[in-house]
């Protein structure tokens, strides 16, 4: 036998063992014996993980964590074994799956951070068990080929505005209609009962289809200064021939945020007015470690402790596990700025009646959005 059928032979054991309610005692002798942790069957992709959760063993979860299990491997319908627990409702086995994945992801995120920094560490994602970072190189997934890539605006069938950017033989919508939902409840929870609200100075990263920019500018008292920031050739166009750029109070930073937050000192025309009250952000083709790097900005761009900040929560939105993951590590991070997060769910299964997606790949398949807004905490 070589060593693959051998591995084959010993991980269907234990999926089996696990499946017929061994004890943890015996699953740890099976894996003493060599038995893959990340091994999946083949039929339905069940890692060892999935069926400890199918047994509703909690025990054996944490064990099976301990030795290593592959908190986030998906089996061939898409489920994790967090969504297996969810599924059965044990919120128990739930939360030591989705703790798993938090602990898996903030030491992953310090790895690169180091590797960042020291060019001799060679720690890439990619060598991890990760798959919230998959490394994608196209325009959906690297920054640099989504800003050299072609962007089309257009209404859908059923009326709804959307931007699409063309990645192979597939569309993705970089904004779709339909989101207008969570840019209003945005807006609402940023401004309403703002202390400044007659006269805020606003930040936004990222215009896509203008939709919060245009709340913004649709309050009854429009900001004193709104700033955004936009990167993109097609979307600088789109602005204006909407007539963004002679909108008073309106300043376009044409690039990247990463450019602006870069500059020096009160060269930076982000730093010279004395900060912002109200600052969201919304990109595209930029993962966790971008977000949290803006993150760690915020400090020095907000105004004082009356200011709030939002982000657009998207991150591993088409998995309820992915997205808690996600949804506690901006928690913790901004955390370790200074921040508190108040949540709050928008349902975004009535946001649009029409089939939303059309063509493109689907970026958001979760009914509830949960909405960030973070204010610096009393210390
Ligand atoms: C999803 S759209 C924003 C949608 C916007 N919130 C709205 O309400 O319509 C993302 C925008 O971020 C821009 N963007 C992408 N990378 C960026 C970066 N590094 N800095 C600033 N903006 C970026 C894109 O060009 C695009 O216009």
């Amino acid at each position: 036998m070589d060593q693959v059928d051998a591995a084959t032979v010993l991980g269907e054991h234990l999926i089996n063992a696990i499946l017929e309610n061994a004890s943890v005692g015996t699953v740890k002798d099976i894996l003493k014996s060599g038995a893959p942790l990340w091994y999946q069957k083949g039929e339905e992709g069940m890692s060892p993980l999935h069926a400890a959760a199918y047994v509703q063993n909690e025990e054996l979860v944490v064990m099976l964590i301990e030795k290593g299990a592959v908190w986030n491997a998906v089996d061939n319908f898409k489920n994790t074994a967090g969504d297996i627990a969810l599924s059965f409702n044990n919120a128990g086995i739930y939360t030591r799956i989705r703790d798993a994945g938090i602990r898996a992801e903030m030491l992953l995120g310090i790895l690169n951070a180091r590797s960042d920094s020291d060019e001799s560490m060679d720690m890439d994602a990619e060598d991890g068990a990760l798959i919230l970072r998959e490394r994608d190189k196209t325009a959906t997934g690297s920054n640099t080929a989504f800003l050299e890539s072609k962007l089309r605006y257009t209404v859908d069938e059923h009326g709804q505005e959307i931007c699409m950017l063309k990645v192979g033989k597939e569309e993705v919508g970089v904004m779709m209609g339909w989101e207008k939902g969570i840019m209003e409840e945005t807006v609402k929870k940023l401004c309403d009962d703002h202390r400044n609200n007659e006269r805020l100075k606003v930040l936004n990263v990222g215009f896509g289809l203008g939709i919060i920019d245009t709340l913004f500018q649709s309050l009854p008292h429009p900001p004193t200064q709104h700033v955004i920031i936009e990167p993109h050739s097609d979307v600088l166009r789109h602005m204006r021939d909407l007539g963004w750029y002679s909108k008073p109070g309106v300043q376009i930073l044409e690039g990247k945020w990463q450019d602006f937050i870069n500059a020096d000192g009160d060269e930076s025309p982000l730093l010279a007015g004395g900060g912002f009250d109200v600052i969201y952000t919304d990109t595209f083709s930029e993962d966790y470690s971008d977000l949290h790097r803006f993150f760690e900005h915020l400090p020095d761009l907000l105004a004082g402790p009356e200011s709030r900040f939002s982000f657009f929560n998207g991150l591993g939105a088409t998995n309820a596990l992915f997205y808690d993951v996600y949804t506690h590590i901006a928690e913790l991070h901004l955390a370790e700025v200074g921040f508190d997060i108040e949540w709050s769910d928008v349902d975004v299964t009535s946001t649009f009646e029409e089939d939303r997606w059309g063509k493109s790949r689907e970026y958001f398949t979760l009914p509830f959005y949960r909405l960030p807004i973070a204010k610096m905490g009393m210390v």
